[in-house]
């Protein structure tokens, strides 16, 4: 997948503090203000404390009265005082700024992870892409907020390293040479192993991404019963240790690294100082510089030294977090793959006639040599009921998945009153369906937000009561003493609650009767209930949609038999399709389950055929 990030570290410099100064301006310009201040008064500081003792020696030298002395005593301490207390105070309110702005982009990282096609994020590739963004906005201290820091830094000590040089010129341009050339050296080994880092920490986001999957699902809440039933705290507390292994084994490499650059920096230190002290001295010795000036180059070139030093370090420290801004910005920027034809627009009215029609469609999953659906064409009429039925791995989901646009067909095309789906816009041919999926999508929310999925504040409290009355919870619900408020699970309320898989599915159920979309597809999510409690569902849920066009799929054909007509998968083929009556008729596969299956629920069929 081609993105920006295949631009070089160099290139994305500039364009990456363009793009986050500009964000952060618009998201808090307070933010971006205290930033400019706070790195002017952290270089006010130092400034003074080198001009300190030279004005003080000279005040002495010089007054012979005390009172001049107090004066600029006082005045520098003033000035000192007020620049720390405006470094602090700008500082303090920088840091939870650029938090605040960090948790900004963690929400545009999500969204976007959101809005992308459900084929790319299902990509390894894609995953990786947004386990680095991931990396770039975890803690305050890295990526994008270690980037800000380091460039309020970057400024700081550029300030006071012009200032220091301002003074040291007068002394000699050499030795301000000779300091520039050493700490340079030790830039230079830095920012070497800093590109290192990155390196490693890539290769390791791979298995980041395997260590918070295997944490995620140790501390799963649906995997509780089955992590303790089939004894898995050892074998998943292993897996993840033997992938924690590997990182372990990169970090040593890290390490020992790093004990080689403090080496080198530290003997940079040494051959610093006894430049400049072997340069002083002699200047004392044999050219008439007075003790104040002493004081005042001494304190200047410990002040450039280290600033420039730490300039540069903060320079290379710039250098690693933008690559991880890199990472994030490449996340951000992936193209949204979108083979849309030209738009058309759409309505959907949950009142209005819609004919479906599948036309030659096959679909391949990527990476997968098979067809998951092969050759499907089907009518679906307005007003309709079509039970969809079949063995496990039939292709009953892909064709749901097709049919709400979740996949694109490989071959073929889909219609929507005779025109192609791909004429519409995505987001609003969403809004024509209401599928209820296998797995139940339950949130930690409260009840009446898991049915209509939707803030507080817009949802219709009386629309949630009477879809979860359609959907056959309605006196389970109103029977807490929280009613709809209960919060489902105890994550964010320690008064929620668990519900039963079958509760959950009627849950999921009562969601989509309050979408109140035009079609309603069930993809057998009433797998947890008893085989009379699905058909009374089926028949309740089917009174509620009224005159919409239905799809059903479920493995009890005793639930689906009312549907105008069935179709029935094998291998991603509709190999019979027809009325109830007419496929018993014909004698095929669906007459030999049907008849298998009535076997077994002989007893209800009975009470409810
Ligand atoms: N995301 C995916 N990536 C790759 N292959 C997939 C994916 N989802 C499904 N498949 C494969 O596509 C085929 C059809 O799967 P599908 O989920 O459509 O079957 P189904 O009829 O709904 O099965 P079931 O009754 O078990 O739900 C299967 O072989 C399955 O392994």
């Amino acid at each position: 997948m081609e993105t920006q990030a295949a631009l070089s570290p160099k290139k994305t410099l500039i364009r990456n503090l363009k793009w986050l100064l500009t964000a952060l301006w618009r998201h808090d310009t307070a933010a971006v203000l205290f930033m400019a201040v706070a790195a002017i008064a952290e270089a006010v500081v130092p400034m003074i404390v080198v001009l300190i003792p030279k004005l003080v020696l000279d005040a002495i030298a010089q007054s012979r009265n005390l009172k001049g002395l107090y004066t600029v005593i006082i005045g520098l301490g003033l000035l000192l005082f007020a620049a720390q207390a405006i470094a602090t105070w700008s500082t303090h309110q920088v840091w939870p700024r650029f938090s605040v702005f960090r948790m900004q982009l963690i929400r545009l990282s999500g969204k976007k992870f959101m809005e992308m096609n459900q084929e790319d994020i299902e990509n390894a590739k894609v995953l990786d892409f947004s386990q680095k963004a991931d990396n770039a906005v975890q803690n305050d201290g890295n990526g994008v907020e270690g980037l800000l820091h380091s460039v309020t830094e970057i400024l700081n000590r550029a300030l006071v390293v012009i200032g220091c040089s301002a003074i040291l010129l007068n002394l000699n341009v050499v030795v301000i040479l000779v300091l520039g050339i050493i700490i340079s050296i030790n830039f230079y080994v830095n920012l070497r192993n800093r590109y290192v880092e990155k390196s490693i920490l890539d290769s390791l986001s791979t298995i980041f991404r395997q260590t918070d999957y295997i944490m995620a699902a140790t501390k799963n809440f649906k995997f509780g019963k089955d992590i303790r039933l089939f004894g898995l705290s050892k074998w998943l507390s292993d897996k993840f240790w033997s992938v924690v292994s590997v990182d372990i084994a990169k970090s040593w490499l890290l390490r020992k690294r790093y004990i080689i650059i403090d080496a080198v920096y530290n003997i940079g230190i040494v051959v610093q100082e006894a430049v400049l002290y072997a340069w002083l001295i002699y200047k004392v010795l044999y050219a008439d510089l007075s003790i104040a000036d002493f004081t005042m180059y001494a304190a200047a070139v410990r002040a450039f030294s280290s600033n420039f030093g730490q300039l540069l370090e903060r320079f290379a420290e710039y250098l690693q977090q933008n690559m991880r801004v890199d990472d994030y910005l490449a996340f951000i920027e992936l193209p949204i793959r979108d083979n849309s034809l030209e738009r058309i627009a759409l309505a959907p009215d949950s009142k209005a006639s819609y004919t479906i029609e599948f036309q030659n469609v096959s679909f391949q999953y990527s990476g997968r040599d098979d067809y998951a659906l092969r050759n499907v064409s089907i009518v679906l009429k307005p007003k309709e009921r079509l039970a969809i039925i079949g063995l496990n791995g039939a292709g009953k989901t892909t064709f749901i998945k097709l049919l709400t646009r979740i996949y694109e067909p490989t071959e073929g095309r889909i219609l929507l009153n005779g025109t192609d789906i791909r004429h519409f816009d995505k987001k609003t041919y969403y809004q024509m369906f209401s599928v209820v999926f296998q797995e139940i999508m339950m949130f930690a929310f409260s009840v009446k937000e898991n049915v209509a999925v939707r803030e507080l504040e817009v949802l219709d409290a009386d629309k949630v009561e009477r879809a979860v009355q359609g959907a056959g919870l309605g006196d389970k619900i109103a029977n807490l003493p929280k009613g709809y408020d209960t919060y489902v699970q105890k994550v964010l309320d320690e008064e929620g609650i668990e519900f039963s898989g079958g509760q959950n599915q009627k849950i999921a159920l009562a969601r989509a009767l309050y979408k109140d979309a035009p079609i309603v597809v069930l993809d057998e999510p009433t797998s947890a209930l008893d085989a009379l409690a699905e058909y009374e569902v089926y028949q309740s849920f089917d009174r509620m949609i009224g005159e919409k066009t239905a799809i059903y799929i479920s493995h009890r054909l005793s639930s689906t038999r009312f549907c105008t007509n069935i179709a029935v998968f094998n291998d991603g083929r509709i190999e019979e399709y027809g009325t109830h009556q007419a496929l018993i008729a014909q004698g095929g596969t669906y007459k030999k389950m049907f008849d298998m299956q009535a076997v077994y629920y002989s007893n209800e069929v009975k009470v409810v055929g």
